[in-house]
């Protein structure tokens, strides 16, 4: 699974191959420049749905569900995941938390929404997670860890999203679940893996990088230099060269100037 927030990145994924297109809600910070995936509204989240689902037909399209639009109940969350579904043209959703969301789980399931859970770290309780910490780390965590992946299973989840936590507690939890966990910072025995994209291509390098993420590409460096270039090419007057613009016979603009003159005669003789 990799991540998409638009057609152009769509389509990579499905020329890779990639068998999940998440639109994640990672897309409020990594496209939009907010601080937190908690501002992200449904509205904007839709947009990008639309715009992967133009770029990729293969994989299969799951999207965050926005903070707030399933936080107060089944009936909230059924209205957001139906315009998801309807608007977004996504084929399944992603919910963060455990025990607290399976009645909503149960509900989107049971009319046909494929629902994938995401449990460990959860970025939309950064604040009261105290920041992007690894989960898990202690008995009682990892205990609710697991009851967690098992709880979401039995409500009906198809998938299960493990980020950030010990490499043995996935490789335990994949093992005890029949269905397929996906992992981001949670070891090689997941099922699958997911990258936020522009991680995996380094198209924003600036700033602190997870230990979770590997750079399969260094996308940012190449399109800066490409933009540093533009901007000294048109200043010293190197672009745009004679063959990147369009000409015109010696002929067509003598008479295009002759033409000019004798308007220029004529709305003289208008004015006086
Ligand atoms: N670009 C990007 N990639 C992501 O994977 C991502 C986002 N944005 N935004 C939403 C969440 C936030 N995520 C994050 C953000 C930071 C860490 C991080 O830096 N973790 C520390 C853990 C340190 C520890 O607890 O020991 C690390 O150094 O890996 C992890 C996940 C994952 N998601
Ligand atoms: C990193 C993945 C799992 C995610 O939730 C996101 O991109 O928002
Ligand atoms: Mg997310």
């Amino acid at each position: 699974m990799l991540t998409a927030y638009d057609y152009p990145s769509a389509r990579r994924t499905e020329h890779g191959d990639i068998d999940i297109c998440l639109v994640g809600d990672s897309l409020a910070q990594v496209a939009l420049g907010y601080d937190s995936t908690t501002r992200l509204t449904l509205d904007e989240m839709l947009y990008h749905c639309r715009a992967v689902a133009r770029g990729a037909k293969n994989p299969l399209l799951v999207a965050d569900m926005p903070f707030g639009t399933y936080q107060l109940g089944p009936r909230d969350a059924l209205d957001a995941a139906v315009r998801m579904v309807r608007e977004g043209m996504m084929e399944g959703v992603k919910l963060e938390g455990g025990e607290e969301i399976l009645d909503t789980v149960r509900v989107l399931t049971g009319l046909g929404i494929p629902v994938m859970g995401h449990i460990g770290l959860l970025p939309q309780r950064h604040a009261s997670l105290s920041g992007y910490k690894v989960q898990g780390k202690n008995v009682e965590d990892a205990l609710s860890i697991a009851r967690a992946a098992k709880a979401l299973e039995q409500a009906g989840a198809f998938s299960i999203v493990l980020e950030a936590i010990p490499s043995p507690l996935a490789a335990h939890i994949t093992s005890s679940l029949h269905i397929p966990t996906i992992g981001i910072g949670a070891g090689a025995q997941c099922s699958g893996q997911v990258l936020v994209q522009d991680d995996a291509l380094s198209v924003w390098s600036a700033g602190h990088k997870a230990k979770f993420v590997r750079r399969f590409a260094q996308v940012g460096q190449e399109a800066q230099r490409g933009v540093d270039g533009y901007a000294r090419a048109v200043r010293s007057g190197d672009f745009p060269a004679d063959e990147e613009g369009y000409g015109m016979s010696e002929s067509v603009f003598d008479k295009f100037k002759d033409a000019l003159g004798k308007e220029g005669e004529s709305s003289m003789m208008a004015t006086s």
